[in-house]
């Protein structure tokens, strides 16, 4: 079936701009969200608790930041950017006693709805507006004039409103400017899920390290390894966003192209494949979601030790070294484009 795409032709930001938007959380998403609504001309507010270390940055950028449920009581729509794991509390405590007649639930991402975590009265439309991108580049993007592309999906739609409201809010933060396409909350939670899990990050990081560890093993330079292996991923990935893997592979060399058409199937072999599988199968029967909540629950024990592992690796320690020579690169990361 063709998806829908919306432009910004297709968007009616007065929509947006008609609301008193609350954001929750001051993080990633929550800082280019309300800044560039904010930009947009929208009327927005930040909840934090009090003693959220975010609050500082949110105020520095002149928003006006209150408790989570003083911004959700204030608001008409509340857009729900704490992490997924929090999120279910926040609504319990702050959001749900404050919801009125028409008012708006948004979510930046499914996983609450769709493993029924929340369950939001029927009297209230619940909508995503889910950018496809980190959200340091989706603030930096809309700097720019630029958008990175962003998912719409309406689970409950009380006003008979809720799509064109999510559309406006989208092209508030510039994701009309690249495309929005209109899914469902499963399908974003679980393509999402599976995109950061296998491809994204989980695949793209073991990549990395294991073929950093296959040079480095083999008595090579650490520093030729992370040049080839991390380095110049980005320079290859470029091609392939502006151009799909057909540029890449027109730019790349004859023997490079020989090399990918051949060797690129042995490392991503079907027996990858069949594992990519079963990843999914985790997300679509809830197996991840479950453990990813009780891991949570438990204080993140494994959580912690496996990110501090991934900190350890000799390729962390390298790369450092390299990217403070090249003064381009390391771009630091702030709430406050
Ligand atoms: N990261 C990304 O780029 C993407 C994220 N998403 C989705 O966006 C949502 C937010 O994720 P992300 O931006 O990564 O989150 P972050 O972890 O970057 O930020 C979370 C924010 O929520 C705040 N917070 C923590 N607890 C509470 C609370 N009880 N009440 C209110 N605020 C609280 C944190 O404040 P403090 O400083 O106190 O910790 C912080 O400001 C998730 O649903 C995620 O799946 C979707 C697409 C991409
Ligand atoms: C790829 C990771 C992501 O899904 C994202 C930036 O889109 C996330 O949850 O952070
Ligand atoms: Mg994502
Ligand atoms: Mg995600």
């Amino acid at each position: 079936m063709a998806v829908e795409i919306f432009y910004d032709d297709d968007a009616d930001l007065s929509i947006i701009q008609g609301r008193k938007v609350a954001v929750i959380g001051y993080g990633s998403q929550g800082h280019a969200h309300s800044l560039s609504l904010r930009d947009s001309g929208v009327d927005v507010r930040i909840g934090l608790p009090e003693g959220s270390k975010s609050r500082a940055k949110a105020e520095e950028q002149g928003l006006r930041v209150l408790t989570p449920a003083e911004a959700s009581a204030e608001a008409d729509l509340i857009m729900i950017l704490a992490p997924d794991t929090k999120q279910r509390f926040i609504y319990e405590q702050d959001i749900a006693p404050n919801l009125k007649d028409g008012d708006a639930i948004f979510f930046g991402h499914g996983f609450n709805i769709r493993y029924d975590l929340i369950k939001p009265p029927a009297n209230v439309d619940v909508a995503m507006v889910a950018p496809k991108g980190p959200g340091h580049l989706v603030r930096r993007q809309f700097v720019d004039g630029k958008g990175v592309p962003a998912l719409i999906a309406v689970e409950q739609d009380a006003s008979g409103n809720a799509q064109a409201l999510a559309l406006s809010y989208a092209a508030a933060i510039g994701g009309a400017r690249a495309g929005v396409i209109k899914t469902t909350f499963k399908e974003e939670t679980e393509t999402d899920l599976f995109g950061e899990q296998a491809v994204l990050c989980g695949g793209a990081s073991a990549l990395v390290q294991t073929g950093f560890e296959v040079l480095t093993e083999a008595g090579y330079a650490p520093e030729i390894a992370y040049f080839e292996v991390l380095h110049e991923l980005k320079l290859i990935v470029d091609l392939m966003y502006e151009g799909g893997i057909a540029r890449q592979r027109y730019s790349i060399s004859d023997t490079a192209e020989y090399g990918d058409l051949t060797r690129g199937p042995r490392v991503i072999s079907p027996a990858v494949k069949e594992e990519m599988k079963k990843i999914l199968g985790e997300i679509q029967d809830g197996t991840f979601a479950r453990e990813w909540v009780a891991e949570d629950e438990a204080g993140r024990p494994n959580f912690t030790k496996l990110e501090e592992q991934g900190n350890q690796h000799p390729i962390e320690a390298t790369g450092k070294k390299l990217r403070d020579l090249m003064s381009w690169v390391d771009r630091p990361i702030t709430e406050t484009a």
